[in-house]
């Protein structure tokens, strides 16, 4: 009992003491590894079964970056072919994404520029980093380590198209995982406290009419009593 106490009031404790709370999405085809992605990192284990995300999962981490508490939530959702394209709301709000691909499937890595075509549409301007999965598999491991840089380069092209970073990870094995995702909070931290971002700044905007209204309908709903009292009071009396 003690310790079904303890969980919620240690969340608020987070909640109450964290500097910041930030979004970060990932998009990338059905079964790239986005899942075993965050999986890796958030639980350091890999289980390899093949389990496609049916619906919307939300990871909720506490990172610190210079010394500060951030609150992150994580967004998974399936990249399959079933839904043409993400329902905007996954979008809203994000401050950085994780694009993924999947190194021994060509199609994945032609299909990053429909998913990086939406997301800006969205999100024109949160910081974005290309995700190369799976370099654990032995013909890829192979090709990385006979060093044909020429030809790497030239296969995975798409992140220099764009300027956007390129990591080389592995969820079964680990390896950059940990430097991605402490690389993508860092980034949606910092987008967060710097950006000018359009979008954003109308959104807010938006809060903040929506926050006026309603302090003035509680405002008139206080008042309206007064009224109606000083309505009945200075009523003309027949003389
Ligand atoms: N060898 C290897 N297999 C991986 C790696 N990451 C994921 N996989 C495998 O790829 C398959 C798909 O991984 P998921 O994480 O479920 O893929 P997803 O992108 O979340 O797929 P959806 O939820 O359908 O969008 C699973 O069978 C994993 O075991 C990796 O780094 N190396
Ligand atoms: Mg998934």
């Amino acid at each position: 009992m003690a310790r079904d106490k303890a969980k919620p009031c240690e969340l608020d404790q987070e909640k109450y003491d964290a500097d910041d709370n930030v979004k970060i999405i990932c998009l990338g085809d059905s079964a790239v590894g986005k899942s075993k992605l965050m999986e890796r990192f958030l639980m350091d284990g890999f289980q390899p079964q093949q389990l496609s995300t049916y619906a919307l999962t939300l990871y909720k981490h506490t990172a610190t970056v210079d010394g500060k508490t951030v609150l992150v939530d994580f967004w998974d959702t399936a990249g399959q072919e079933r839904f043409q394209r993400m329902h905007a709301s996954y979008y809203h709000k994000a401050h950085a994404c994780i694009l993924v691909f999947d190194v021994q499937r060509k199609i994945t890595y032609r299909n990053l520029s429909t998913w990086y075509t939406e997301l800006r549409e969205f999100r024109p301007e949160i910081p974005c980093i290309v995700v190369a999965n799976k370099i654990d598999d032995r013909p890829v491991s192979y090709l990385l380590s006979t060093a044909d840089r020429k030809m790497t380069q030239k296969s995975f092209n798409f992140a220099k198209k764009f300027s956007l970073p390129l990591y080389f990870v592995s969820a079964a094995d680990g390896t950059n995982v940990v430097k991605l995702f402490s690389d993508a909070i860092r980034l949606a931290v910092s987008y967060k406290q710097n950006s000018r971002d359009f979008m954003d700044e109308v959104l807010q905007e938006l809060e903040n009419i929506d926050l006026k209204r309603e302090e003035e309908e509680e405002e008139e709903e206080e008042e309206m009593p007064d009224k109606a009292q000083l309505g009945r009071h200075q009523s003309p009396t027949p003389s």
